[in-house]
């Protein structure tokens, strides 16, 4: 075992070792579409600028996960936790054998030939953070900079913010030339009514524009009344049900969802990801919507030249 040279921040909470074998049975060929590598710390060191430092989650661990879980791929997105530095994310997908792609984060002064070689190892997107506790302020401008330049590669932009922002970041999220991709629906506030003023303007925000998408992840990090996913519970983040099956069911080609493992930043508890998947039917509940959400979509976005 190598010894990491990174002291976790006070409280972290570590992956759930050992998952439950999921009730539900994934659709072949399904995605994990948003999840992370963390390090391991001694080989791909945290950035210096990180708001957290994590526990270690390897590629080999997360590839362990996506077999026991019954997924065949994985997305693997840039943890805050690694900056701009993309080495574990893209040494992740190079190691899949083509079953993981990745979204990157980039600063403008990355060169073409670098966007590049990050396409060549299988990355798609690019990750425009607006969650203040992870991350500093970026100017728009350079971000649109950068959105202009991955377009040409075919790539898209996934965005993460806090529904109170929304109102605030409309008018640059609409004004993005690519796909964007949001996640964990914007962190709705779900003690809010799903039809109340907040969560309507993100369905508005998708409504009106047909390039937005949303991850319908994350509910262990959004639910306020839970039960968590836990003990074999079956029936875990109630109160997060009714937000993502309306998203499923109002935009069934423009969802996507992931374990969002290792949970980085959880506070209370850490989920079982082997009932996080038995979350998928409560959210999206035919057949049909399952294999748009977990195969056909992000086969779409992430493999098309499969599809
Ligand atoms: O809510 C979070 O703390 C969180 C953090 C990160 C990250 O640090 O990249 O990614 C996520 O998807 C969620």
């Amino acid at each position: 075992m190598s010894t990491t040279p990174f002291e976790k921040t006070p409280g972290w909470l570590d992956w759930y070792a050992g998952p439950a074998k999921p009730r539900f049975v994934l659709p072949p060929g399904s995605v994990d579409a948003h999840c992370h590598v963390f390090g391991p710390g001694a080989e791909f060191p945290y950035a210096p600028e990180r708001k957290y430092t994590p526990c270690d989650a390897s590629k080999r661990q997360l590839f362990a996960l996506r077999d026991h879980l019954g997924f065949a791929r994985n997305v693997v997105v840039q943890a805050t936790c690694h900056g701009a530095d993309n080495r574990a994310m893209v040494d992740a997908c190079l190691a899949s054998a083509g079953r993981a792609r990745g979204v990157a984060t980039v600063r403008r002064s990355i060169t073409d030939a670098e966007l590049q070689q990050l396409h060549t190892a299988g990355v798609r997107g690019v990750r425009f953070n607006f969650v203040k506790r992870l991350v500093d302020f970026t100017p728009k401008d350079e971000l649109m900079e950068i959105a202009a330049r991955v377009a040409e590669l075919g790539w898209h932009v996934v965005i993460y913010f806090e529904a109170v922002d929304l109102p605030e970041l409309w008018d640059f999220f609409t004004a993005l030339p690519t796909t964007v991709v949001v996640d964990h629906m914007g962190r709705p506030n779900v003690t809010q009514p799903v039809d109340g003023p907040e969560f309507s303007l993100f369905l508005r925000f998708m409504a009106e524009h047909e390039n937005v998408w949303s991850k319908v992840s994350c509910p262990e990090r959004l639910s306020v009344s839970g039960p968590r996913a836990l003990n074999g519970e079956q029936a875990a983040y109630r109160d997060v049900v009714p937000f993502a099956r309306t998203v499923v069911e109002r935009f069934p080609d423009r969802v996507l969802w992931g374990t969002d493992w290792p949970h980085p930043n959880l506070k209370d508890h850490m989920p079982d990801d082997g009932l996080l998947v038995d979350f998928i039917p409560h959210i999206a509940p035919t057949p049909e919507l399952q294999r748009k959400l977990l195969v056909d979509n992000p086969m779409r976005l992430y493999w098309p030249e499969e599809t």
